[in-house]
């Protein structure tokens, strides 16, 4: 018999099975909707059971078990191997293929190519000339270089203007010239720099007849390729352990008056003359263009990782037996509780709506790249460049909140390395931090909100961009009954007021005398607060949008419950925003928390099959709780005793200091 969740197999845990057989639609249709198509899900199953085929792709020890240098190894030595057997796996240009396969094998913790596909191959992608892709994107795709995105310092990251590093030009040799002059300047943070990449793009101050141009990429070659040894006048290292991505090696980079030629200015948009004449970019901000691509694609990847939490909380929240409802002979499984639901369920509706937003804002920035070739437009990137600002910030926030929760959801056991979940949190909340430090991207945001109020307020409502022509609408009282738009109504009302608020208590500084960026900073906190409000709206109008869009009825039906439980979610979180001025009313409140409540018993039933959907194999998961088959006690139990500690009953530290310490007690 077919099952309409495809996970069910012979020999499950049989309350996990009970899950999937209450299932109201098939997980194959679901996958096709989370990962844009029937073709990736489909090749994403078809990998995995590939990958499972060949041993040496395997984790050679559970990853918690191993230590740095270890993880360092492992990450490496698993490269090479996916090297020889990449062209069987997958379709290489096929990037959703790419990074499914990685994902299964290389797990979460970093290795060596990290960020030479996410950054190094794109900055070059983006910024390099038809002659500099001659030169250097053959070499980098076919990986006979590696390299990394060198851009943040020891002392500075956020404030991109002040970055210490000087590229200083040098008409007579026509050369640049790397160097660092402080102990600040050296860069520190890069992913995959410390030792594995031998060339980098390095964002430096461009300084030409002593006058500063500001921050620019250049392509940089930091170790020999036969020996890889760090070239003279290059210092080069690891940083050291982090919360997670252990397996990878961020690091620092020093340069003594190091000379590189002047075509090494990564000179698609600006360039240097060979006199010294500098010619701008079409854009000024166009250098940013590599953040803005892996901003664009974080609400999809942090929603995966949320997905990945959520997997193991679900699952083992169905297999996890304790408590009594109301039959007191038998213990329920933890998922029955209320509580339990209304940790995990609101988590895997905010999963599926990340995802969604994601896909859409990767088409923005998809469009805005093909409008900059085709014809050199680029009017679209200060409301990208806004729009993902936010987007990695409320997502980020959000996936690291969910990911807790579900630690949490698993109790002692969520606790443990053999979850995994701790590793997951590590690599989320990094997010909250790379490509932007959170605050800093929710007010670049506020920027951008407070000149489209300043536009209503001039009358030039005309000019606001779509997404913010909410904030010129007139309000209007909201009946939450009539559906989804009713709730972008009332949320529309709350961010536009916030918006509106934060402008004009920033503007009032400014009339009391403060400077813009006195006033600005008296504002602050108002001002992230309306940005986040603008971005949970964009995400709860991209949600709608996906799920009007789907095709399969018994999809969009349990998606129709997902989407009503984030509607009501999101507008209870910020009703007290509606409730201070009596927009929003009691009864309002009343409706929307037994809206909640129904919407988390409709889901219920679907909940195992609503995360086995993403299809995350068990090597991808890497946790004994959230395993497929939900065989957990015995696999936790042999998980401890594979630990090292257990691999002798007396260990020497007991002899040598804590017998000794009892004997002397005992005297
Ligand atoms: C296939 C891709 C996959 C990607 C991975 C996706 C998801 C990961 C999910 C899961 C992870 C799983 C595994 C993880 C594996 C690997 C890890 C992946 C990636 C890690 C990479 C990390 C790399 C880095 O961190 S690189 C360093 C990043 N650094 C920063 O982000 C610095 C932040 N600061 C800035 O960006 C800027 O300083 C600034 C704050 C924006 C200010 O810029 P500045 O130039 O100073 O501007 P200024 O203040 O002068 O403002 C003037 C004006 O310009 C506007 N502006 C600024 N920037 C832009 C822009 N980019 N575009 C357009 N306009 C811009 C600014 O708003 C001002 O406008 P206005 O005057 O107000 O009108
Ligand atoms: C896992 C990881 C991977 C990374 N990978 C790379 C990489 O590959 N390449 C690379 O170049 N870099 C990388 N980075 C560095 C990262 O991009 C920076 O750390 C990040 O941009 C934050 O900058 P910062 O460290 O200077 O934070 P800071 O700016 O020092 O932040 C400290 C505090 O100051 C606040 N703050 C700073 N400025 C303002 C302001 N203007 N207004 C209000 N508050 C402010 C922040 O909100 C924060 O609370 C990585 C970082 C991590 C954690």
């Amino acid at each position: 018999m077919a099952f309409l969740n495809k996970e069910i197999r012979d020999g499950d845990n049989q309350d996990l099975t009970e899950e999937r057989r209450t299932a109201t639609f098939d997980t194959d249709k679901m996958a096709e909707v989370i990962y844009g198509s029937e073709k990736l899900a489909r090749r994403r199953r078809e990998i995995s059971h590939a990958v499972s085929r060949i041993p040496e792709l395997a984790d050679s020890r559970p990853l918690p078990f191993l230590d740095r240098f270890e993880k360092v190894t492992e990450g490496t030595r698993k490269l090479s191997v996916l090297d020889r057997h990449l062209a069987e796996l997958i379709d290489v240009n096929d990037n959703g293929e790419a990074l499914h396969l990685y994902h299964e094998v290389m797990g979460m913790e970093g290795h060596p190519l990290a960020l030479h596909e996410v950054m190094f191959v794109p900055a070059l992608i983006g910024q390099a000339s038809d002659e500099q892709y001659e030169k250097w994107l053959g070499r980098a795709k076919r990986r006979e270089i590696i390299g990394c995105y060198a851009q943040t310092e020891l002392g500075h990251g956020s404030n991109l203007r002040k970055l210490e590093t000087t590229a200083t030009y040098t008409p007579s040799t026509q050369e640049f010239i790397l160097h660092t002059p402080t102990i600040t300047a050296l860069k520190w943070w890069p992913g995959a720099l410390g030792k594995s990449s031998n060339y980098a793009v390095v964002v430096a101050d461009l300084i030409i007849k002593d006058k500063s141009y500001g921050p620019h990429p250049f392509i940089v070659q930091l170790r020999d390729e036969k020996t890889h040894q760090p070239l003279p006048g290059i210092t080069v290292g690891d940083i050291g352990p982090k919360m997670a991505f252990n397996g990878g090696d961020n690091g620092y980079l020093g340069f003594d008056n190091f000379r590189i030629p002047r075509e090494n200015l990564l000179n698609r948009h600006s360039r240097v003359e060979a006199d010294g004449t500098y010619v701008r970019p079409p854009h000024a901000k166009i250098g940013h263009s590599a953040m803005i691509r892996v901003r664009s694609h974080m609400a999809t990847g942090q929603g995966w990782l949320l997905g990945h939490a959520l997997t193991i909380a679900i699952r083992y929240s169905a297999v996890r037996i304790q408590g009594f409802l109301e039959d007191k002979s038998h213990e329920v499984k933890v998922l029955d509780y209320q509580t339990q639901q209304h940790r995990l369920f609101p988590a895997i509706a905010r999963a599926y709506a990340f995802i969604f937003c994601g896909f859409e804002t990767i088409r923005l920035y998809d469009q805005l790249i093909l409008d900059m070739n085709s014809n050199g437009n680029t009017s679209g990137m200060a409301d990208l460049h806004a729009l993902t600002s936010g987007l990695k910030s409320v997502v980020t926030h959000f996936v690291g909140q969910g990911i807790e929760q579900a630690r949490m959801a698993c109790g002692g056991h969520g606790y443990s390395m053999a979850s995994y979940i701790s590793e997951i949190y590590g690599v989320a909340i990094g997010g909250c931090t790379y490509e932007g430090e959170n605050m800093v991207m929710l007010l670049q945001l506020a920027r951008y909100l407070v000149k489209s109020v300043e536009l209503v307020k001039s009358g030039k409502a005309n000019q606001l961009g779509p997404m913010v022509a909410y904030l010129a609408v007139a309000d209007h009282k909201v009946n939450l009954a009539t559906g989804p738009d009713s709730y972008v109504k009332m949320f529309q009302y709350i961010s536009k007021r916030q918006s509106w608020k934060a402008t004009e208590k920033f503007l009032k500084f400014m009339e009391n005398g403060d400077s813009r960026d006195v006033a600005w900073n008296k504002t602050a906190v108002e001002l992230t607060r309306a940005s986040r409000l603008h971005t949970r709206l964009y995400i709860m109008e991209t949600f709608i949008r996906r799920v009007e869009s789907v095709t399969d009825i018994p999809v969009k039906s349990a998606l129709t419950d997902l989407l009503n439980l984030h509607l009501n979610y999101e507008l209870l979180d910020v009703a007290s925003y509606a409730l201070e001025d009596g927009f929003m009313s009691s009864n309002q409140m009343d409706f929307i928390k037994n809206q909640l409540y129904s919407s988390l018993e409709k889901i219920r039933p679907n909940a195992v099959s609503l995360v086995d959907s993403f299809q995350f194999s068990d090597m991808q998961l890497r946790s004994v709780l959230g395993r497929r088959d939900g065989h957990v006690y015995q696999n936790l139990f042999d998980w401890a005793k594979s630990s090292p500690l257990n691999k002798t009953d007396v260990l020497p530290s007991v002899t040598q200091y804590l017998k000794p310490m009892m004997e002397k007690a005992k005297l």
